[in-house]
């Protein structure tokens, strides 16, 4: 290592994910094996992303990390295995420009610093663990030139979150549940990019965007204890349905695909009722044109087979959920905003001369029920930002902006 304190800085952007075929349950609590293969979409990161910058400095005496500007503790299992497993794979490094050497055998007594933002609300079931311990693990292998591909870096996100080995990859993503015990095997591949089916439209409709009570961790391991349901889903039914959805996605069915996304969301939700208290379900969507799918939360995912079908569900959306009367539009319906443009609505006035769909009689608006519409879109995988100006982290002393 050069004499002179310098400081090595990597900033990473990953994005979300949300499974259109569920992981619900663990084989193996430490290492984070599911029981049952999943796939999911991935969403524009320009929208809901997880921005992390990762230094490393001989002037650092322990790994410290800042989540959303707050001090964490790191000293928990999941960040400890991520830490530990990536270390494992650190090689030399050079900056030739900054006059900086570390040897592979350096990184043991290296300490890392770590700032991460979410650009959406933290452990509110919009998948901030899955995208935050994937961009984790993808800068740290970018500052410690590891030579693992994103499948074998998935490996160790998963063991910060299951559905972060997922979010290594845009477009649609399996996590192949493995067989090995050590979990080798249990990694993401990408099974096309986000180009593929890039006239799908995701709306978010976010319900509470309050930290939940039952967190996925808890709520999965009480449904492998108790739910009969669970062991046939992931023996039976899943395998079956990984095949289909596959085709579906490979065909860009949209008939097959929603069937199947809204039946896996349905399934899931099952088992958590054969387990636990009954989760909120939104059941009056049209399997037509639009398919649904809920997390281990209130939020509702509804994705538009194209731009006209998603006008149309926006229209509908905001004539049920008007924003409460103190709201504005444009903090109401946030991220791809053109979808509103076209659906005719620029401000409130629009929002209340929108009238019922035609097939409905009598019906209610349930205003202030909804937080706020996210409109996004299937995304890209993570990425560097080279730009210095991005980093979370002092470039000088490695500590918070
Ligand atoms: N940017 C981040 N970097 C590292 N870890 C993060 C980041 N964001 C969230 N986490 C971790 O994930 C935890 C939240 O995960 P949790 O599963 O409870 O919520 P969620 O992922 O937002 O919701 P869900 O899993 O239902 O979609 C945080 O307490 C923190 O430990
Ligand atoms: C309902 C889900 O979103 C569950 C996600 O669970 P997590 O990945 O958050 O759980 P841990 O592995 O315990 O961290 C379905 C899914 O994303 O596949």
């Amino acid at each position: 290592m050069a004499e002179k304190s310098w400081v090595r800085m990597v900033t990473a952007q990953t994005p979300t994910n949300i499974a259109v075929i569920k992981y619900w349950g663990k084989r193996d609590e430490t290492l984070i094996l599911p029981v049952n293969d999943s796939i999911s979409v991935t969403l524009d990161p320009a929208h809901l992303c997880t921005t992390t910058t990762v230094a490393v400095s001989p002037s650092f005496d322990q790994d410290r990390m800042w989540l959303n500007g707050k001090e964490i503790s790191l000293s928990g299992g999941r960040y400890q295995n991520c830490l530990r497993e990536i270390r494992a794979q650190a090689c030399d490094v050079e900056d030739e420009e900054k006059g900086i050497k570390i040897a592979k055998k350096d990184w043991e007594n290296l300490h890392v610093h770590v700032a991460s933002y979410n650009n959406f609300p933290t452990a509110a079931g919009l998948a901030s663990s899955a995208a935050g311990f994937a961009c984790l693990v993808f800068a740290l292998a970018k500052l410690m030139n590891a030579k693992e591909d994103n499948s074998e870096l998935s490996a160790i996100a998963r063991q910060g979150s299951g559905s972060a080995c997922r979010s290594l990859f845009g477009g649609f993503v399996k996590w192949i549940m493995g067989k090995a015990e050590d979990g080798s095997d249990s990694l993401a591949v990408q099974l096309v990019d986000e180009k593929h089916w890039d006239e799908l439209v995701i709306i978010i409709a976010v319900v509470s965007s309050r930290q939940k009570e039952t967190s996925s961790t808890t709520g999965m391991r009480d449904s492998v204890d108790t739910s009969l349901l669970l062991q046939h889903r992931a023996k039976e039914v899943v395998p079956k349905r990984i095949k289909q959805m596959e085709e579906a996605i490979k065909n860009r069915d949209f008939g097959s695909f929603a069937q199947l996304t809204c039946a896996d969301s349905n399934q899931f939700h099952a088992v958590c009722l054969d387990t636990c208290p009954p989760i909120f379900y939104m059941n009056d969507t049209s399997h037509r044109q639009v398919a649904y799918t809920f997390d281990a939360g209130p939020n509702a995912v509804l994705i538009a087979h194209n731009r006209k079908a998603a006008t149309q569900l926006l229209q509908k959306l905001l004539f049920y959920f008007p924003p409460s009367s103190d709201a504005d539009l444009n903090s109401y319906v946030i991220g791809d905003k053109s979808i509103l443009k076209d659906a005719g609505i620029e401000d409130m006035k629009d929002v209340e001369a929108l009238s019922p769909p035609p097939e409905i009689k009598n019906a209610q608006r349930s205003k202030g029920d909804v937080s706020y519409f996210i409109c996004t879109k299937p995304g890209r995988g993570p990425v560097l930002l080279s730009d210095e100006s991005q980093a979370l982290l002092h470039p000088e002393t490695g500590l918070p902006k």
